[in-house]
């Protein structure tokens, strides 16, 4: 039984020997403090009767350990040989404690220094071990002395000269594996905190699950980059001799835990694990001279093997123009000096540039044997990574095909790992991340729905769909989790207020995958935070039409800027609700078909009106009840003076592919310049003073058995809106309460038009086209 130290001792330690050095007196108390917990946890884990020998023990040893200390402060230096010194009571006080508690058991038990089975060489803070020399090591003192129990102190072994080594950080779990190796153990257990190595680091990836059985060279993949579960040397000596390892939670005996074993069987996932690295610094060596000329990449690994830095990743384009490494960032600054000065004469010739560093990233590794002559494994890594505007620095993978890793910005890891899981761990869910503006009529159509279809969506398509932020004009709630849906209005009002620019900075900074933009408003103010955000790569679905509507130069750079970053920009909803105009107009555009002509009926509000308005209410009164509906916008003018169905002529030309201003529009209006002077309820007064000017356009109409629309259309490069008087036979005359119909005549539907009808306008059935366009975004 191979024992560490109690937690935070060795830090402990290192501390009070750092003040020591330091002539600061706190070392006593911190060793003071240290004591007393070893001997309370002897007090605990042995009968009183027989306390007093371990007592007396650890208070010989503190008394040692206080001599080091003031060694230390007499001479004001903490060399590294002491340092390890130091550092070996924790490992020294907890196995004997151990070992006296097993004994009192029952068990035939004994304590070995690890001291005389270790060999290392004298590489204080990191030996390195001489295996040969352990082996024989262990085998003759076990044939020496005999128990059926040995208990032995990790992470430390001693030189040739018996100085005290330590093995480093996380050290205990080799020297069990040194162990295991020098007995030919049938198996190494390590009894840790977690149940397992894990699909990805717990702390950032909540879905992460623990993996079964794995390789040793995943294990060894894995470990190395980051799983902190085991310390990457421990795989090593059993692996050699094919001694199964077997990690196993201390506080969930049940759990299977991790098997690491020569070939574990193989499973559907091709992708074991995914691992990550931060704090890495790129170093890129570049320059013409470089090229075609051996001998630069061995002088560049020298340059650093002799400041011993050690190399992480390595990558080289084809054409050697560049070479590029990844390094430790704490070692950065000396990779530097050590490559300059290395060549300095190619630099002053201008041959080479001097090395290029660059800090703050990480990296994010897919770690599997399957994926070894699997296609596709890389290109889906890359396009879930691109899809969330994680860009990639540099990219390195072995011909071994057990390792693909990507080097990112250190900000990007979270989000990173997370839609790397989403994307190779499928019987997990995709999280989607939505941030709303707006919350007044669609906007709470919207999220009552998704309160709604949460469970549906979690449970059918394993998406599970979070609002992370919502904001009306005067408050915005926020919340990590997702807020809860089933009180977003109590949420919302409760909340405090936030500008837009905060709102944009607050989805940027909180960098989640699948980040959305919802814009469920009708003013103009929100638009400005499309940009940042598409570059961003967070995608824009808006019901709001301003920005579709705006100047084309801004309207084609929203666009242009959502297909460079990957980011979709959609707002189907802007054009008869959820009636899918755009996508097909879209699809005819993509697969090379023109639209010759258009004919449409896109206002819900005048729909209604017209098909409920015969006279005998006033007309003022009927456009009031399509405001009560829900139809109109929030300034119901704009329907009535033909506005906003120009705008949607607008939108419809340019999806078409014209280039065209809202200017360009020829608007036919048919309510009386007096209506439009003053606010909204000025105009519905003045409508009811013009009752006999709607009365006549009805009869006209009526008197020749035709109805009144408003109708859009466009030929050839021009648009027009206006209200025409149609016939029965006439394709857009049959059209009940709010519906919209569009009919387009392309190249390839010349006679008989392609015809799209259907409720156009409404909260709810807006909301619903929202939320296709949400899906159609993420998945
Ligand atoms: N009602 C319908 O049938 C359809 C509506 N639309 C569009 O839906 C949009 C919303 O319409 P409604 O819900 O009826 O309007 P609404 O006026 O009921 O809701 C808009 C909400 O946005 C909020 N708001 C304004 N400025 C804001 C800001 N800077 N940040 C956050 N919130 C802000 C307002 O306080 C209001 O609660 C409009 O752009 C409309 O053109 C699109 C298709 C159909
Ligand atoms: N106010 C609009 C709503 C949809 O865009 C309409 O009346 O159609």
């Amino acid at each position: 039984m191979v024992v560490s130290a109690l937690g935070g001792t060795t830090d402990a330690l290192i501390a009070a020997g750092r003040s020591a050095a330091a002539s600061n007196e706190a070392y006593r108390e911190a060793l003071h403090g240290l004591e007393q917990r070893h001997l309370a946890a002897a007090q605990e884990l042995l009968p009183t009767a027989s306390q007093q020998a371990s007592l007396d023990l650890l208070r010989s040893q503190f008394a040692e350990l206080q001599r080091v200390c003031d060694g230390v402060f007499a001479l004001g230096e903490l060399s590294a040989r002491t340092l390890d010194k130091l550092m070996s009571y924790g490992e020294l006080l907890s196995s004997q404690l151990v070992a006296a508690a097993a004994k009192q058991q029952g068990l035939d038990a004994a304590w070995a220094d690890s001291r005389q089975l270790i060999r290392t060489n004298s590489r204080f803070g990191n030996a390195e071990v001489d295996m040969a020399a352990t082996d024989l090591q262990v085998k003759a003192y076990l044939n020496a002395h005999k128990a059926r129990l040995w208990v032995v102190p990790g992470f430390i072994g001693a030189d040739a000269q018996g100085n005290t080594t330590t093995l480093g950080r996380g050290g205990s779990d080799y020297t069990a594996a040194l162990l295991a190796a020098a007995l030919g153990a049938e198996v190494l257990e390590i009894w840790t905190d977690v149940s397992g190595m894990m699909t990805a680091d717990p702390r950032l990836v909540s879905s992460a699950r623990p993996i079964a059985r794995i390789s040793y060279q995943e294990a060894m993949e894995l470990s190395h980059f980051g799983a902190k579960v085991l310390y990457p040397p421990t795989i090593q000596p059993v692996m050699q001799r094919g001694i199964p390892l077997w990690i196993k939670n201390t506080f969930a005996p049940q759990d299977h835990g991790t098997l690491v074993e020569v070939a574990p069987p193989r499973t559907a996932a091709v992708v074991r694990g995914i691992s990550s690295i931060s704090s890495l610094a790129l170093l890129s060596l570049e320059g013409s001279g470089m090229v075609g000329i051996p001998g630069f990449s061995r002088r560049l690994f020298a340059a650093l093997a002799r400041e011993r830095i050690n190399v992480i990743l390595i990558t080289q384009s084809s054409s050697e123009h560049s070479i590029c490494v990844g390094v430790n960032e704490a070692d950065a600054a000396r990779s530097q000096d050590a490559v300059d000065e290395e060549f300095a004469t190619e630099i002053a010739a201008g041959r080479i540039e001097p090395l290029r560093v660059e800090t703050g990233l990480a990296i994010v590794a897919l770690v599997g044997e399957n994926m070894k002559s699997h296609p596709g494994i890389s290109g889906k890594l890359f396009g879930a990574l691109g899809h969330n505007g994680v860009n990639i620095r540099a990219i390195a993978q072995g011909s071994s095909e057990k390792n693909i890793s990507t080097v990112i910005q250190a900000a990007d890891v979270r989000k990173a790992i997370n839609v790397v899981h989403e994307a190779f761990f499928e019987a997990t869910y995709k999280q989607v991340n939505l941030f709303v503006l707006g919350a007044g009529n669609v906007g709470g159509k919207l999220l009552d729905l998704l309160a709604r279809q949460q469970a549906y969506l979690l449970d059918k398509l394993r998406v599970q769909v979070r609002v992370v932020a919502l904001a009306s004009s005067r408050h915005c709630a926020v919340s990590d989790e997702g807020l809860d849906l089933g009180s977003w209005a109590a949420a919302l009002d409760a909340a405090p207020p936030l500008g837009l620019d905060e709102f944009t900075q607050l989805i940027i900074d909180k960098n989640l995958r699948n980040s959305v933009l919802v814009d469920v408003t009708a003013t103009p103010d929100t638009v400005r935070c499309y940009a940042p955000l598409l570059a961003k790569s967070v995608a824009v679905v808006a019901c709001n039409k301003v920005a579709a509507s705006s100047d084309y130069a801004f309207y084609a750079h929203l666009k242009s800027l959502a297909q460079e970053f990957n980011a979709p920009f959609l707002f189907e909803t802007n054009v008869g609700a959820a009636l899918p105009i755009l996508n097909t107009l879209q699809d005819l555009v993509r697969t090379g078909d023109r639209v010759q002509r258009f004919e449409a009926v896109l206002s819900g509000t005048l729909n209604f009106v017209f098909n409920h308005y015969d006279g005998s209410q006033p007309f003022a009164e009927v456009v009031r009840q399509a405001q009560a509906a829900g139809v109109t916008e929030p300034d119901p003018r704009l329907d009535l003076s033909g506005t906003d169905v120009a705008r949607k002529a607008l939108i419809l030309a340019r999806e078409a592919g014209e280039v065209m201003e809202m200017s360009d529009i020829e608007i036919q209006g048919f309510l009386p310049a007096s209506c439009f002077e003053g606010d909204v309820e000025a105009f519905y007064a003045q409508m009811l003073r013009e009752e006999a000017h709607f009365r006549a356009l009805y009869d006209q109409a009526a008197a020749q058995g035709k109805k009144l629309r408003f109708v859009a259309q466009y030929a050839e490069g021009r648009a027009k809106v206006g209200l025409q008087q149609l016939a029965p036979d006439h394709n857009l005359y049959d059209l009940r309460g709010k519906d919209n119909a569009i009919q387009f005549y392309t190249d390839c539907y010349v006679e008989q038009p392609l015809v799209i009808k259907g409720a156009g306008a409404g909260g709810e059935v807006t909301a619903a086209g929202v939320f296709a366009d949400i899906m159609r975004a993420v998945l």
